[in-house]
């Protein structure tokens, strides 16, 4: 693996923690330990929790402003959302701190579970350009879908940035049914309650894709859109992403009923997407996604509206620390066009 950019000698660090993430109770304690490991290496550390959902954003682009160069987040993948939303285009680079429930981004970083062992290793990372997803609530032009009319966005519009994966469709219905409170309590078998809760009765949807300008209509149960590959911190539905290429991966489950459904993940746990006929692979720089009733979309692990939405890549937009045990196949062999990443922060001491 290459370096991007040269890690700055003092850097200015954030840790921005989600005091309510995961299932841990004394997440304080360990990140000021996280933190006095790192200022005992001269690095000039502050924490800040966050007050609210939606915080992180706010926080972690003022201190790019403010001339931070590393903000860590410190929770799950929402508060890794969160904070990378804030600092997409800038110089400052994201680093995590795995204090959440399932903690994907730091799984494909490489990273012990220990917010001490975590933080030790951040230590030896390397500053590494990648991509990210948008999406973004959309008005089709197309009003059609067959003879039917396409579903209109009925939730406030969104528009958001995403690290590991978007999800349409069943994955995004289990997220969305998902009880904070459960989640604090039963960890990753609340969503495995809601899949079999909601599993019995969910349909397939009639959806029309448009894959980099490509038409594709099917009846799918999910699609899963990636920047990265791990999914639930378990599996890879976008196993062929990789994450400086300027693509995002597209896997779609095709299907009326989840009867069929357990064929489909035996397919994607021992890799066999591409020879399952129901599993359906893309790459592309832009997707678009209308359907006649308004489908579920989650990002990175939360809820984020119902389509229409149009996903698109933002190549080499965000800068990251990538720990050495991170999983090399993200990553595409050649060093990539570093141009659009922003210039290097100079630490003003
Ligand atoms: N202070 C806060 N109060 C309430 N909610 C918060 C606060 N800070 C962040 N959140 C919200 O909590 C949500 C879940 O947090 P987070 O993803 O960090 O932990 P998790 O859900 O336990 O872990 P994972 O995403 O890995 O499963 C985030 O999407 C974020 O919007």
């Amino acid at each position: 693996m290459v370096s991007d950019r040269a890690f700055p000698e003092q850097p200015k660090v954030l840790i921005v923690f989600n005091p309510h993430a995961g299932q841990a109770t004394a997440v304080r304690q360990s990140l000021e330990q996280a933190a006095d490991l790192w200022r005992a290496q001269g690095w000039q550390v502050d924490l800040q929790a966050t007050m609210a959902a939606g915080d992180a954003t706010q926080i972690a682009k003022t201190a790019s402003q403010n001339g931070v160069n590393i903000v860590v987040a410190a929770g799950g993948d929402g508060t890794v959302n969160e904070v990378m939303n804030g600092l997409v285009n800038t110089e400052t680079a994201l680093a995590v701190l795995p204090a959440g429930t399932v903690n994907i981004w730091a799984r494909e970083m490489g990273l012990a579970m220990d917010v001490q062992r975590a933080a030790a290793t951040t230590l030896l990372a390397q500053w590494r350009c990648v991509d990210v997803g948008r999406v973004r609530s959309m008005f089709p032009r197309t009003r059609r879908l067959s003879r039917k009319r396409v579903a209109r966005p009925k939730e406030p519009l969104v528009d958001r940035h995403f690290l590991l994966m978007a999800g349409v469709g069943f994955d995004a219905a289990v997220t969305a049914g998902v009880k904070p409170l459960e989640k604090k309590r039963l960890g990753a078998i609340a969503y495995v309650k809601q899949a079999i809760q909601i599993g019995w009765n969910y349909r397939g949807n009639k959806v029309a894709l448009r894959i980099d300008g490509k038409k594709i209509r099917g009846r799918f149960l999910m699609a899963v859109v990636g920047n990265s590959q791990l999914y639930g911190g378990v599996m890879k539905f976008t196993l062929d992403a990789l994450i400086d290429d300027g693509l995002l991966d597209i896997c779609v489950i095709q299907g009326r009923s989840m009867l069929k459904a357990p064929l489909r993940l035996v397919s994607i746990f021992s890799r066999s997407h591409h020879r399952d006929r129901r599993i359906k692979y893309y790459q592309a720089k832009q997707i678009q996604f209308l359907s006649r009733k308004p489908i579920p979309v989650q990002v990175d692990g939360d809820y984020l509206g119902q389509t229409p939405m149009l996903f698109e890549v933002v190549p080499q937009s965000l800068w990251v620390l990538v720990p050495p045990n991170a999983d090399r196949s993200l990553w595409s062999n050649h060093t990539t066009d570093q141009s659009q990443c922003a210039p290097p922060i100079q630490t003003a001491d």
